[in-house]
């Protein structure tokens, strides 16, 4: 399996995600220039955390105008897996190919530390390897991620099973305690804690280590097994 690691100017969790995937998972992996707008010899797209742009209008915003944008567009609507962690959720929300919006978190601080999640719907391809309702520890580092939608779009979140993690413990002040969601088509991830940041046990916690597993098991089944 291929991953490709898009890098904005002001990433800082692309090299932890590329570990993630080509040591901890053991799959072929690429920093991919994100004025290199061609992802069309990848497996899966992973946008890392970080500050792009210095995360200034709001996070995510200027990244959101880029070139790659489309080409990620392009890439969802051929099903290809997108998974954006933090900052990378940020510019999946303002892009449109995530519903919602961050707000500062409620206590108006960055927050840097071990939370609790909730597997809510593991019936995923990012989350297959996970049991329902397992609690995970993945550490969260943001000061964005206070997830806001308006009711309706709450509604069909929760109707089409797109919350995918939840806060144990909300820390930031997400709608229902939302910690990760996915699109209605099944392969866009969104999510402000950092499961690459959790892939062996020397970094505190090896839980986010399945979160790749499943993109690899989903991709051999649907690639592999069902060629
Ligand atoms: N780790 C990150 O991706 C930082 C997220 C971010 N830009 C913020 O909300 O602070």
């Amino acid at each position: 399996m291929k991953f490709a690691v898009v890098v904005f100017p002001g990433s800082n969790c692309d090299r932890d995600m590329y570990h993630a995937a080509k040591d901890a998972l053991g799959e072929e992996t690429e920093l991919v220039w994100y004025q290199d707008a061609n992802l069309d010899a990848y497996d899966a797209i992973l946008l890392p955390g970080g500050f792009s742009y210095g995360d200034y209008l709001r996070s995510g915003a200027i990244a959101s105008t880029s070139a790659i944008v489309t080409e990620l567009k392009k890439q969802a609507e051929k099903g290809v897996p997108i998974l954006g962690v933090c900052n990378g959720f940020q510019i999946l929300l303002e892009s449109g190919l995530l519903p919602g919006a961050m707000l500062r978190n409620k206590n108006l601080k960055f927050m840097c530390r071990f939370e609790n999640l909730v597997v809510e719907n593991n019936k995923t391809m990012f989350s297959s390897a996970y049991k329902k309702d397992e609690v995970v520890s993945i550490p969260i580092a943001h000061g964005e991620g206070n997830y806001y939608c308006d009711p309706e779009t709450l509604a069909e979140l929760k109707a089409n099973n797109q919350i995918v993690f939840t806060y144990q413990n909300n820390p930031n002040g997400s709608v229902s305690d939302i910690a990760g969601i996915i699109s209605k088509e099944g392969n866009v991830l969104g999510m402000m804690p950092h499961p690459e940041r959790a892939v062996e046990d020397l970094l505190g916690s090896a839980d986010g280590l399945k979160l790749f597993q499943s993109m690899l098991e989903n991709w051999r089944e649907h690639y592999v097994a069902g060629a």
